[in-house]
């Protein structure tokens, strides 16, 4: 691990905040849109410091890491540097945080939330649906690949892997036919006119977390604790808290793709003005070929985010969530046979 201050601050006399970040096009943006944020709503300075994992340099190298491994990997590098002091901030994906919190460091914030869905970049600006059967689709992704089986338009889904950038290579080389990604990492590298589809979450259910990034500090800095306190919205913490519950409860009992989404529905939005706001969320678990998937949904309070998450993955589990990878009760319980005695 290694690390380069990229940007310096000018003198305001309060204390700059060092905000770890990734080297990709992705990771630097959206760590210069915290830093910004932060020097806006603090009047603090801050300064990006780039983190230098082995997963870069193997990813620059055009070697393989695929998904949650290399996810990991970087991941744990900012904290890392967080916890040794290199910096003060780290600033990720909330979908690529495993959902065990991590001794010492804090999740201080969840400073807002980009459009969640996933979207198609297709050839000749098809969608899913106009792509012929047999048309090649690239994700590295278990939770893409089971959903876009369990559409059954014959697609044939490829493993990619690499940066967004890469990823769309593939489609614009001619390698594949299209690419699913997330919506919010093309927004934010300005690249959204090249979707050619957004997917519905009927047909294509985020990952936990999608589109929200996640502000770390160590836990035993106060200070910055209580500076960065009030960037959290709270809407979108709760949302997000809701849809990592369902998936810390299925990861207890499965291995299966998982996909949730929650959304905040304001009293207006429910017949109801003087009402409270309510969490919706809804949930899939899927087999890897995405032939069996157990899919649920749950409102409740906003101030219950984690119990609303809890249920919900404890009645998936209950309906099979857990068994989404054998043969057996969660492939057979939608049937009026009797078995002969
Ligand atoms: N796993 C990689 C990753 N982590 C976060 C994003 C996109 C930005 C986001 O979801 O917040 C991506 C790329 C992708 O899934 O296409």
């Amino acid at each position: 691990m290694s690390a380069t201050s990229v940007s310096a601050a000018a003198d305001t006399g309060l204390r700059t905040v060092r905000i770890g970040t990734r080297r990709s096009l992705l990771a630097r943006t959206q760590s210069q849109w915290v830093a910004d944020l932060v020097t806006a709503r603090t009047g603090h300075p801050a300064e990006l410091v780039e983190i230098t994992t082995d997963g870069d340099r193997s990813q620059a190298a055009g070697t393989s890491l695929v998904g949650s491994a290399s996810t990991g990997v970087f991941v744990s590098a900012l904290r890392e540097a967080l916890l040794a002091g290199q910096v003060d901030l780290a600033v990720h994906s909330l979908k690529d945080l495993p959902t065990a919190p991590e001794p010492g460091i804090t999740l201080v914030a969840v400073p807002g939330r980009e459009d969640p869905r996933d979207v198609v970049v297709a050839r000749d600006g098809l969608t899913l649906g106009e792509l012929p059967v047999g048309s090649r689709i690239g994700t590295g992704s278990p939770r893409r690949a089971a959903q876009l089986h369990a559409l059954g338009l014959g697609l044939e889904v490829v493993a990619i892997r690499g940066n967004v950038d890469t990823r769309i290579g593939t489609v614009t080389r001619g390698d594949l036919d299209a690419v699913v990604l997330a919506r919010a990492g093309l927004a934010r590298i300005e690249r959204l006119h090249e979707a050619t589809e957004v997917l519905d979450p009927l047909q294509m259910l985020p990952a936990p977390g999608q589109g929200a990034l996640a502000l770390e500090c160590r836990d035993d800095d106060t200070e910055l604790r209580h500076l960065l306190a009030p960037l959290d919205e709270p809407d979108v913490r709760a949302a997000v808290t809701a849809e990592r519950a369902v998936l810390a409860t299925l990861e207890g009992g499965c291995s299966a793709p998982i996909g949730a989404l929650a959304d905040v529905v304001e009293a207006d939005d429910l017949d109801d003005p003087e009402g409270s706001p309510e969490l919706w969320l809804r949930a899939i678990a899927l087999s890897a070929d995405g032939t069996l998937s157990v899919r649920m949904s749950a409102t409740g309070s906003v101030a219950d985010a984690v119990g609303v998450g809890t249920r919900l993955g404890g009645e998936m589990l209950a309906e099979g969530a857990g068994q989404l990878d054998q043969p057996g009760p969660a492939s057979t319980s939608d049937t009026d046979e009797v078995p002969h005695a």
